[in-house]
C-alpha cells in the first residue's frame, strides 16, 4: 500500500537555521492499517504528511503507492489517491459554495476532466444519502453555502470529502484538534465508523494520547525525524498513557515535549 523508502528533508541546509525534519524514514503500511502518530513538537509529524501528500518535495527517498513511485507527483495530482483532513476546519471546503457544490467538486477529484461539476439529481440523490451517514442534517442543507456551517460541521464535510472517492490513503492531520470537546468526539465517531466501512488505509497525527490509543491498529512514535516506536496490534490493546510516556522516554532519553499535548 504505502511505503516510505529512506525519506530524508532538512531545511534550511547550511545555514545556522538548518533542522533536521525526517531522517530516513522507513514506514510500510499494510491494506487497512489505521496507523495513529504522536510525538514530540517539532518530530516531523506535520513534514511527514507533506510530503505523503505531495505538498514537499523529500531531498532524499520515495514515496510508493501499491509499489509505484509517486515522489514525482505534484500533490494535485496524487490527490486521485491521497484524501487530506487538516486541522483547520475551513482549509477542506469552499465557505462560497454551497454543500452540493462541495461535495461535486470533490466527486470529480481524480476523475476524467470532462466531468461536469454540475449538480444532476442523480448526484444530488447520492449527496444527500452520503450525508445521512454523517447524521448531523446535513442532507437537508445541501444549498446551504459553507461558509455558514459550524466548526464541527464543516469538519464532518471536509472528512466526507476527502473519502468520498476511496482514497487508497487518508490523511488526517490533528483534525480533531480546533474543535470543543463534544465536536471532537463527533468526528472521531464519524472517522471511526468511515474508515472501518470503507476499509480505508489511514494515517492520524494526533496530539491526544488516549485517543492515539484508543483508534486504529497501529501507534508510531516520532521524535528529532525519526520513527522511534512502531507499535502493533497486540501490543497497543495493552497500552495505557503512562506506559507509553515511558516507553518515549526511555527510548529517546528525554521526556515528551509538547506543548499541545492532551493526556486523554
Ligand atoms: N518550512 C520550514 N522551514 C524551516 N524549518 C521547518 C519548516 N517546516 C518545519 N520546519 C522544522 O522542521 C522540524 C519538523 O517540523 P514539523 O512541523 O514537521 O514537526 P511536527 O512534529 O509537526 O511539530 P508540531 O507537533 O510542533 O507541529 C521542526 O524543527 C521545524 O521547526
Amino acid at each position: 500500500m504505502l511505503k516510505l523508502d529512506n525519506v530524508s528533508k532538512l531545511f534550511n541546509p547550511g545555514t545556522p537555521d538548518e533542522k533536521i525534519a525526517l531522517l530516513g524514514i522507513d514506514l510500510e503500511l499494510n491494506p487497512g492499517d489505521f496507523v495513529t502518530i504522536i510525538g514530540s513538537n517539532g518530530a516531523g509529524k506535520s513534514t511527514l504528511m507533506n510530503i505523503i501528500s505531495g505538498v514537499m518535495k523529500p531531498d532524499l527517498g520515495e514515496v510508493l503507492i501499491e509499489g509505484s513511485s509517486i515522489s514525482h507527483l505534484a500533490e494535485h495530482h496524487r490527490s486521485r489517491w491521497i484524501g487530506r483532513v487538516f486541522q483547520d476546519p475551513m482549509a477542506g471546503t469552499s465557505p462560497r459554495m454551497t454543500i452540493e457544490e462541495n461535495l461535486a467538486m470533490a466527486y470529480k477529484r481524480g476523475k476524467s476532466r470532462g466531468l461536469s461539476i454540475g449538480v444532476s439529481s442523480s448526484k444530488r440523490t447520492m449527496f444527500r444519502e452520503e450525508l445521512q451517514r454523517l447524521g448531523i442534517g446535513l442532507e437537508n442543507r445541501l444549498r446551504a453555502k459553507v461558509g455558514l456551517l459550524s466548526g464541527g460541521e464543516r469538519q464532518a464535510l471536509s472528512l466526507l470529502m476527502a473519502t468520498f472517492t476511496k482514497p487508497q490513503i487518508l490523511l488526517l492531520d490533528e483534525h480533531t484538534a480546533a474543535l470543543d470537546p463534544a465536536r471532537a468526539e463527533l468526528i472521531t465517531r464519524l472517522t471511526e465508523s468511515i474508515v472501518r466501512e470503507m476499509k480505508l488505509t489511514t494515517l492520524m497525527v494526533t496530539h491526544n494520547m488516549e485517543q492515539a490509543i484508543r483508534l486504529g491498529n497501529r501507534l508510531i512514535m516520532m521524535d528529532k525525524g525519526q520513527i522511534i516506536l512502531d507499535i502493533d496490534e497486540k501490543r497497543k490493546k495493552d497500552l495505557t498513557v503512562e506506559r507509553l510516556l515511558g516507553e518515549f522516554e526511555a527510548i529517546s532519553g528525554h521526556k515528551l515535549a509538547d506543548d499541545r499535548i492532551v493526556l486523554g
